[in-house]
């Protein structure tokens, strides 16, 4: 089987999950990877103390966890892939088999940070989006969704997020294939994304 992985990176908030879902609504011939769920567990944290652990850095993920599901999902082979708890900070017993396919789509901040990891990527997508709208789409995002505070969205943003996207996220830019601006309502980047990804399976 030709396996094709496409990566997805770029800011918190600049709408990479979007443009995921927005794709989902008409074509689901693939496998989607968050690489959210690779987060190592941070049970001492709390919604409370949310800067007790830095999620924003590089080490917060598993990236030998990240780079063998990958190479065995391009080798064609079921893999067993962690899930994450965005409640508890922590990674589930459970694991979820996640079946070979001819398309991957792998999202996340850190997607193209680990080279052994960027050279399994097929296609590099980065969603460019300027840091005052990802700004304001977490703050909204994290209150709404994730149990935050106006507070501790900008404590955890100043402290971390932000530091760890200039550090890491942004210099990643360069090793994109594609720059999509703005994210999950660029209605002419999603179609020329669609016809491709339609190729390929
Ligand atoms: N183009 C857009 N315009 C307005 N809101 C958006 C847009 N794209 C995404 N959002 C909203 O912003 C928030 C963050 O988007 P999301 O796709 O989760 O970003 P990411 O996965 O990159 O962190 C979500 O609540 C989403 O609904
Ligand atoms: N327990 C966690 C785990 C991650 N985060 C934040 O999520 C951001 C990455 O996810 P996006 O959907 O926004 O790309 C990252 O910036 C972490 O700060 C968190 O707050 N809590």
């Amino acid at each position: 089987m030709d396996v094709k992985i496409i990566g997805i990176c770029g800011g918190s908030g600049s709408g990479k999950t979007t443009i995921v879902k927005k794709i989902t609504e008409v074509f689901d011939d693939f496998v989607f990877i968050a690489q959210d769920n690779y987060y190592k567990s941070a049970g001492h944290v709390g919604n409370d103390n949310i800067t007790a652990f830095n999620f924003d850095h590089p080490d917060a993920f598993d990236m030998d966890w990240i780079y063998n599901n990958l190479l065995g999902l391009k080798q064609g082979k079921a893999v067993e892939a962690p899930v994450y708890d965005f409640v508890t900070h922590t990674r589930k017993k459970e694991t979820r088999t996640i079946e070979p396919h001819s398309l991957i789509i792998f999202e996340g901040i850190m997607v193209f940070t680990d080279s052994r990891i960027r050279d399994l990527l097929d296609l590099k997508i980065y969603v460019d989006t300027p840091d005052d709208i990802r700004f304001i789409r977490r703050l909204k995002r994290d209150i709404a969704e994730r149990g935050r505070t106006v507070d501790s969205v900008i404590e955890q943003y100043l402290s971390m997020v932000r530091p760890g996207h200039y550090e890491f996220i942004e210099p990643t830019k360069i090793y994109a294939d594609i720059i999509i601006p703005e994210g999950g309502y660029n209605e002419n980047a999603l179609g020329v994304l669609l016809s491709y990804l339609k190729t390929l399976v």
